[in-house]
């Protein structure tokens, strides 16, 4: 031990003070190896509480306008912690592409989440299973059946099918119009899962199914939106306990989710053994096979991913179409004239026609970007350590894209807050948002190809037979305000929007038409 007051000529204090500095040095070096911490800082971010962190100013409603505030202060990458949790948000869509595309393989886990994993039960299925096998599995099953857009044109005649049947009942009812389109998503992708027409006996139920799971989803995706996920002990709370509504309504949604699972699974199984099943997803997995349960369960919940993973996020997205179209009435009119100049009057487009319709093309990707129904997209999770632009990610932390920044970024959208569909046309077009809204990296949305097949084709089809306009109230329209609900999938608030035939014969031609009533 060295005696600091027993040295005289000073070069005993000189060597006590190298043995502290040593000391000091060795005792932070070995602090760094125990925690594998590299010596940069965190990204910067609100300052936390001990103990609790940020869990005070953590936002509940609409977070990702909180997070485009903490941006203007803190910039395009921030640190928060909750109860101990690393949450970063990237505010740049630069951090997006470098951390969750580029570094693919580091950044593609998925948060523990009590509520909607543990407790509802979707831990199990594709969107929340951690990076590993049984998800590369999943995967594999995807790409084989829409991986690509010639995979998704196999499935057109049953894309235009269902189209037609949404064309004629918003004709026969134009106020129901979020209905038919729920039909129209969760028809057109029971069809493909299980064979199934919503228009066949039980259909309807069939679809309610999915509505009543998802809900479920999109309530407990939300960040913290249940206290279960930050104090994760609350598990444990018996359903009877007061105060613990919420323990019953995972229940609720946990028997939802357990019979959207089976139910339709198992009508193609009886309509196998009564030779009546429609080729499917399900049908061609099944057919010929004696699958171990792991198998069938596997194939049980890649149908429901297709099932549960386009129905509501479709539905969202057309809502936001006819939002934006009914909140720019002139760009409406300006597509219209250009699906006539190149279609012809009173004509359906198919999807061959895209590339010939560029207005049309950039009218749905600027209401994808304007009124997006996708803010912050699944969050990620970094599997470890990394140190990323000098910025130190601790292993376990939930990265958040902030996709309603990116969209409203000056830089790569020049006045982001005007609503012009010309910046995706030309030689200047910008960037597609298509890149943003349908998430990063390998988790990348499987449904991309057949979400946008889906949502551009009905849209199209809307707009070259149908104007639809503000409801009139004492002469002056009514334009509905953009406000979105909250949801890993946003949804607009209900609005209401006048919808008739463009004219007698496009009106004639959605009543010859043929479709799945
Ligand atoms: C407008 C429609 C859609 C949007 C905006 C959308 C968006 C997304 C997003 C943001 C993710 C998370 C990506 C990430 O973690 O970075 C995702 C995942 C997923 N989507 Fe979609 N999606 C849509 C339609 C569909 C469709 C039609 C299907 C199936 C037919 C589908 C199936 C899935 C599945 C299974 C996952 C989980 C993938 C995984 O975690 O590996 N989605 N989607």
């Amino acid at each position: 031990m060295v005696s600091v007051s027993q040295s005289t000529d000073g070069s005993g204090l000189l060597s006590a003070f190298v043995a502290i500095a040593v000391a000091f040095i060795a005792y932070y070096a070995y602090q760094l190896v125990a925690s594998g911490r590299p010596t940069v800082p965190l990204p910067p971010g609100p300052r936390p509480l001990p103990l609790v962190g940020n869990l005070l100013g953590f936002p509940s409603f609409h977070p990702w306008e909180t997070f485009s505030k903490w941006g203007e202060t803190y910039g395009g990458i921030i640190h928060v912690s909750v109860l101990g949790q690393s949450i970063i948000v990237l505010n740049d869509a630069r951090y997006a592409i470098d951390m969750l595309d580029r570094k693919g393989a580091l950044y593609s886990d998925r948060p523990t989440l009590v509520m909607c994993g543990e407790l509802i039960g979707w831990d199990e299925g594709p969107a929340l299973s951690q990076f590993g096998d049984r998800w590369a599995e999943y995967r594999r099953f995807f790409s084989q059946f829409m991986g690509t857009k010639a995979k998704v044109e196999a499935f057109s005649h049953t894309l235009h099918e269902e189209t037609n049947a949404f064309l004629k009942h918003l004709l026969a009812e134009p106020r129901k119009w979020v209905e038919h389109t729920q039909r129209f998503a969760g028809g057109f992708v029971l069809q493909l899962t299980y064979g199934y027409r919503a228009s066949d006996p039980g259909g309807k139920e069939l679809v309610k199914l999915v509505d009543d799971a998802m809900e479920g989803f999109s309530e407990a995706t939300v960040q913290n939106a249940f206290l279960v996920d930050v104090i994760p002990v609350l598990r444990y709370v018996p359903e009877w306990f007061p105060g613990a509504a919420w323990k019953r309504k995972a229940r609720m949604y946990h028997d939802y989710l357990q019979k959207m699972l089976r139910a339709p699974f198992e009508l193609v199984k009886q309509q196998m053994a009564a030779g009546v099943a429609r080729p499917s997803f399900t049908q061609s997995h099944l057919e010929g096979q004696s699958l171990a349960a792991e198998q069938e369960r596997i194939i049980q919940w890649t149908a429901a991913g297709i099932y549960s993973g386009g129905a509501d996020t479709t539905v969202a997205g057309i809502e936001s179409f006819f939002l934006g179209i009914t909140r720019h009435t002139d760009q409406q009119r300006r597509a219209q004239a250009e699906l006539d100049a190149v279609l012809g009057f009173d004509c359906l487009p198919t999807l061959a026609d895209r590339e010939r319709l560029p207005y049309c093309e950039a009218l749905y990707l600027e209401i994808m970007r304007c009124y997006t129904f996708g803010p912050l997209g699944l969050p990620h999770v970094v599997r470890e350590d990394d140190v990323h632009d000098g910025y130190f990610i601790p292993k376990g932390s939930i990265i958040i894209p902030n996709n309603w920044k990116f969209f409203n970024n000056p830089k790569t959208y020049p006045q982001p807050k005007t609503f012009a569909p010309e910046r995706f046309m030309g030689k200047e077009k910008q960037y597609d948002p298509r890149k943003y809204l349908f998430g990063y990296g390998r988790r990348t949305c499987p449904g991309i190809h057949l979400a946008d097949a889906s949502m551009w084709l009905l849209c199209m089809s809307v707009l070259a037979l149908f104007d639809v306009e503000p409801p009139v109230e004492d002469g002056t329209p009514v334009v509905p305000p953009a406000r979105f609900l909250d949801g890993a999938i946003s949804h607009p608030e209900a609005f209401k929007c006048v919808i008739k035939p463009r004219s007698a014969g496009a009106e004639a031609l959605v009543r010859g038409l043929s479709g799945n009533l």
